[in-house]
């Protein structure tokens, strides 16, 4: 419980406000099915409903207060329930950042803050950043695709969106971290969610920069308003770790970014602060050279592809501003953990091995499938996904991305929503040269797709799972059914024993 006074919350620009100007107010939502006694409801317009339309089953499920924007609605609902405070604002979006920061007391201040912004490898700069800050002895907390991990374990929240929860969330997660004892916060920050103004009003200590490249038409429409998402991280970081060698928007962010900055290259003879360089890849892992300030180090790390060399480097940057030395991070590079579902590597009878991997843009598949193809092995099976809550342009690119460079390859559909799977499919199928060739085959869910991988596969194979779920679920008709590879993959495996 907290006494609000709403003319007074730094952020929230009143522009009306009806009723009580103060009120105790238990609880922040914005569905009015999460509103219970003296809760403050942001009434949002959304892409489907106008939470406006909500108000008064909030105030009937107990809301003590309202905040929205339109005017003529909330002066008329202010006569019905005087005792509610209704305020107007600009911005609901803006005043719910700025309130959820508040009523947490601020706790986003209190700990190290890291936000990962970039089309591919959010999720495992996250994992990277979170454990390498853990073995040097920082306890960490992480928020993002794989969902909330403080220090100790994986909390079981209940998630509003995929990757960057909403302010209200976000915020609360902070405060539970803070509590925890953990002193850093690793999140990753989604174009959507910069956006949808989750993380307003915050300011990371270091932001981080992967690659850019294109994704989320079905939500920004323009690639253009896709970048300028993104870029919005950067005006809110203190720090910034920038791939120099990213071509999309790593130049731009380079140019534009005025505060203390550490940047990060695979290219030997690169400008970056940061090189890696001298890759060799073993059963094990990556050994690599770095090159920091005139000084070279050779270090391992158990993760595979050069775009993990990237990333880790990305990490790296992150504990050097933090000021631990290269020495103190070269020592626990060895013991580095990865997010699940990224390059996970799952060994199986017979010299068969299974990779799990969130590829799920054309320029992923590109950088994943190189590097699997250099790993030793006999034919490889690679299985990849149209997903059918995303856009369909990509879908084709999918295909056109893997055609002549596996053995065999799976069709198959992630996430189908609303969509046909056979529609889904078809629109990957187009993107093949040559669709009728004896080894493309499809699948219309992800198990039988899985199922089929499995069963195409000989002793010695590498067998290559391309896009994959979210929260352990496919999305089908709006309802999250449960679905897991691994589950499939061992039942498989143990059926043919
Ligand atoms: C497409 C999109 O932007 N969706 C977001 C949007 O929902 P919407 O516009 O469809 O909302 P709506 O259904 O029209 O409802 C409008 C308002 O009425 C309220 N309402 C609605 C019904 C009701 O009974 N009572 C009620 O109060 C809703 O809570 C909402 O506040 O506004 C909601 C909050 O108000 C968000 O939670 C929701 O994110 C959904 C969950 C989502 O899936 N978002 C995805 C696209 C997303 O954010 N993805 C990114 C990136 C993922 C990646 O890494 O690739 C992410 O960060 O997760
Ligand atoms: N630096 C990188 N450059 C290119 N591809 C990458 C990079 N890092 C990871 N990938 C590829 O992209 C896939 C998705 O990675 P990851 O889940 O880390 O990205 P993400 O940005 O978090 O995506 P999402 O939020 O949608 O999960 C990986 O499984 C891998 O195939």
């Amino acid at each position: 419980m907290m006494t609000i006074r709403f003319d007074q919350i730094k952020g929230v620009v009143v522009k009306e406000i009806y009723g009580p100007n103060e009120q105790m107010v238990s609880s922040l939502a914005f569905h009015s099915g999460r509103v219970s006694v003296s809760s403050l409801f942001f009434s949002i317009k959304g892409a489907q409903e106008d939470g406006h339309h909500y108000i008064e089953e909030a105030i009937s499920n107990g809301a003590s207060a309202v905040i929205g924007e339109n005017s003529e609605q909330l002066t008329r609902l202010s006569e019905s329930y005087p005792s509610c405070t209704f305020i107007v604002v600009e911005d609901v979006r803006n005043a719910m950042a700025h309130m959820s920061k508040h009523f947490y007391n601020h706790a986003d201040e209190q700990i190290f803050t890291v936000g990962i912004t970039g089309t591919n490898g959010k999720t495992t700069v996250a994992a990277y950043v979170r454990s390498l800050l853990m073995l040097l002895g920082v306890p960490s907390g992480s928020i993002g695709t794989t969902g909330i991990w403080s220090s100790q374990e994986k909390w079981m929240y209940k998630k509003s969106t995929p990757t960057t929860p909403e302010a209200i969330d976000l915020h609360q997660i902070f405060r539970d971290f803070k509590e925890a004892g953990d002193e850093a916060a690793v999140m990753e920050v989604s174009s959507i969610a910069l956006d949808q103004k989750r993380v307003e009003g915050m300011l990371f200590d270091i932001g981080i920069h992967t690659n850019f490249s294109e994704e989320h038409l079905e939500y920004h429409k323009t690639i253009d308003h896709y970048k300028a998402s993104k870029m919005k991280l950067f005006e809110q970081s203190r720090q910034a770790v920038v791939n120099i060698d990213d071509e999309g928007m790593g130049k731009d962010l380079i140019h534009s970014y005025k505060g203390p900055l550490l940047t990060y290259s695979l290219i030997p003879g690169s400008e970056a602060d940061l090189i890696g360089t001298g890759i060799e890849i073993t059963e094990e892992g990556s050994m690599f050279t770095i090159q920091y300030r005139n000084k070279t180090f050779r270090v391992f790390t158990p993760v595979f592809g050069a775009f993990n060399v990237a990333n880790v480097l990305s990490a790296i940057a992150v504990a050097l501003m933090r000021g631990y030395t290269m020495d103190e991070v070269a020592a626990v590079l060895p013991e580095l953990q990865g997010p699940e579902g990224r390059f996970q590597i799952i060994e199986v009878p017979d010299r068969t091995k299974v990779i799990l991997d969130y590829a799920h843009t054309p320029v992923a598949l590109d950088r994943l499938v190189e590097e699997v193809r250099k790993m030793k092995h006999g034919r490889l099976i690679t299985m990849i996904a149209g997903i059918g809550i995303r856009d369909f342009s990509k879908m084709p690119k999918m295909a056109a991305t893997i055609e002549g460079r596996a053995d065999e390859v799976i069709v198959t559909v992630d996430h189908p929503g609303y969509h046909n799977p056979q529609t889904i499919v078809d629109q990957v199928m187009k993107g093949f040269k040559e669709p009728n060739a004896g080894n493309i085959h499809h699948a219309l869910t992800r198990q039988e797709g899985v199922r089929r991988s499995l069963m195409l596969g000989q002793a010695g194979d590498i067998i290559l799972l391309t896009g994959g779920c979210m929260n352990n679920a496919q999305i089908i008709k709006g309802e999250e059914v449960p679905h897991s590879d691994e589950d499939i993959i061992h039942e498989h495996y143990l059926q043919s024993k």
